[in-house]
């Protein structure tokens, strides 16, 4: 091969054999063609062979047309692709990439039975809240804090108990107040506040739980997670770091170490608790299961910030979605399961019995996980080798799989009349039941905390602090929808948006 100036001035190539030449113009257009062709190839081998929902039948065009349909009306759209396929499986499109969602509940199953070697749940986590990036490289590639929620901190719940209700109880004071008439509050604020004391106060101690601007930067941290996590998923690894540098999640992150970093420090100079013994909070359990080059200040104040990220929106979310459903549904449900609470306090008190005792108010607690849980996309895994469903299907490897919460907690198979809440469906009784369902029980169609290896370790702290909040509110409060207000929802793409702003009526609960 020889290149070659023409008389013309044209850059040229010419084979050796003096084949005729070939313009600049030709070579860019063959390396072009080249580049689209290999693109179409890999677009191709990673693309399960599964229906497309909305991509309409324009070659090329289809994954824009599927997104902007996405956008316009999800639930619509999603609900289409379910009447239409033959084998639970469709195939979504969205500005950041494709997901196919899996709407049959054995398959979702068996997809949530493979190993992460094959179908990867931290890739999953990783991609859907870009956690490298958002909340720091070590809490998406180091993640020894599953196994200290999982144990320890499960473990500490019963002993925690009297702290977290008197915190509870603080909180609410404070922020509700003893109204004799009806007052409008904000719940999602008065809650996401007390879950983040209540969480707080055995995390890192009553000086931070009670601190507002602590308490503060911790849930607009999580929110800036969620919101910058959208924004950098399209664009490549090595621009997501730059650009996350200005984004204000970084200035929540930095402030969270600011906070903790002298009480940290403490701990890792080996400081006791005010008994002389070692102290049994988050930060300790973290500091002992460590590994090395994760045992410094900002990463383990990144970690405890993870922490609060993982579990102050989300229990707020999921309460506070009970909550709104028992003011629509008072006359039915409160009463009962406020006499159900009084029947088992403890000297006035409520305790971990109190909190074991109460089938009536899990019941609730699972149905409203159930009935309010609709998003599109739960449980995702990353696809690193093709895996195979048991009907011959393959999600080859690059692909990314979820399951469609909207369809499985309204299989009408698994539950008669899916579409009503009926707030005593999981109350079991007679001598056969030998487990009570309750929200943390996890199964392919109900799975707020998600199910299979990967479900949620931070579940059993989640739900006793919701039934503290619970329990508290209906010893003091009555609570209910101004007339002809409701919870609003919506969706972007997948991400399913509760309803933060609505204001519901409180007042005490009177003697008599
Ligand atoms: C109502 C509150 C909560 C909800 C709805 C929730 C939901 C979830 C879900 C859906 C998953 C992913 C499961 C999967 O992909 O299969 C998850 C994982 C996780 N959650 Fe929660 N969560 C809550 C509270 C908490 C709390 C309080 C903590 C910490 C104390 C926590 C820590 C974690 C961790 C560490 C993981 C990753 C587990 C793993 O990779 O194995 N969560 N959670």
């Amino acid at each position: 091969m020889a290149t070659s100036t023409t008389e013309s001035g044209d850059f040229s190539i010419a084979n050796a054999a003096n084949m005729s030449p070939l313009s600049a113009y030709q070579v860019l257009a063959a390396v072009f063609l080249g580049y689209v062709a290999l693109n179409r190839y890999q677009y191709w081998k990673k693309t399960p062979k599964v229906m497309p929902l909305g991509f309409g039948s324009l070659p090329w065009l289809g994954p824009w047309i599927g997104t902007v349909r996405l956008l316009r009306d999800p639930v619509k759209l999603i609900r289409e692709g379910m009447a239409k396929s033959n084998n639970g499986l469709m195939r979504i499109a969205t500005i950041q990439g494709e997901y196919i969602l899996v709407s049959d509940r054995n398959k979702v199953a068996e997809y949530l039975r493979a190993p992460d070697s094959v179908l990867n749940a931290q890739e999953g986590a990783n991609d859907q809240q870009q956690i490298p990036f958002t909340m720091g490289y070590g809490v998406g590639h180091r993640t020894y804090h599953t196994p200290v929620v999982r144990g320890p901190i499960t473990q500490s719940i019963n002993a925690w108990t009297p702290l977290l209700v008197d915190e509870c109880c603080q909180s609410l004071e404070e922020m509700i107040g003893s109204p004799r008439d009806h007052k409008a509050i904000a719940l999602y604020d008065v809650i996401a506040m007390t879950v983040g004391r209540m969480a707080n106060r055995v995390y890192v101690g009553t000086d931070f739980c009670r601190n507002k601007e602590y308490l503060s930067n911790a849930a607009d941290y999580a929110q800036a997670v969620v919101i910058t996590s959208e924004m950098i998923r399209p664009f490549p690894s090595w621009f997501k770091g730059i650009l996350v540098r200005f984004m204000p999640v970084m200035r929540h992150r930095k402030a969270g170490e600011r906070f903790l970093g002298p009480y940290i420090q403490e701990r890792l100079n080996g400081k006791l608790d005010e008994f002389g013994e070692k102290p049994t909070d988050l930060v300790q359990r973290l500091i002992d299961a460590a590994p090395p080059i994760e045992r410094t200040v900002p990463q383990l104040a990144e970690r405890v910030m993870a922490l609060n990220v993982a579990s102050i929106h989300t229990t707020t979310m999921t309460l506070t979605s009970v909550l709104y459903t028992l003011a629509a549904e008072r006359e039915k449900y409160q009463e009962v399961l406020r006499n159900e609470v009084l029947e088992n306090l403890e000297d006035g008190q409520v305790t971990v019995k109190t909190l074991g005792n109460l089938p009536k108010m899990e019941s609730f607690l699972r149905e409203s996980g159930r009935f309010n849980n609709n998003g599109l996309m739960a449980m995702q895994r990353n696809v690193k080798k093709d895996f195979t469903f048991s009907d011959g299907t393959v999600l080859p490897a690059g692909a990314k799989v979820g399951a469609l919460t909207l369809a499985l907690h309204r299989d009408p198979e698994v539950y008669e009349n899916p579409d009503v809440f009926d707030g005593f469906r999981f109350l079991q009784s007679g001598p056969s039941v030998s487990k009570p369902s309750t929200l943390v029980n996890t199964r392919a169609s109900l799975h707020v905390f998600g199910h299979g290896r990967h479900p949620c370790p931070g579940r059993f702290l989640a739900v006793h602090e919701m039934k503290i909040i619970f329990s508290t509110l209906l010893l003091q409060y009555n609570w209910e929808l101004a007339p002809g207000t409701e919870p609003k929802t919506f969706y972007i793409a997948t991400m399913f948006v509760p309803d933060t702003k609505l204001k519901v009526g409180v007042n005490l609960v009177t003697e008599g």
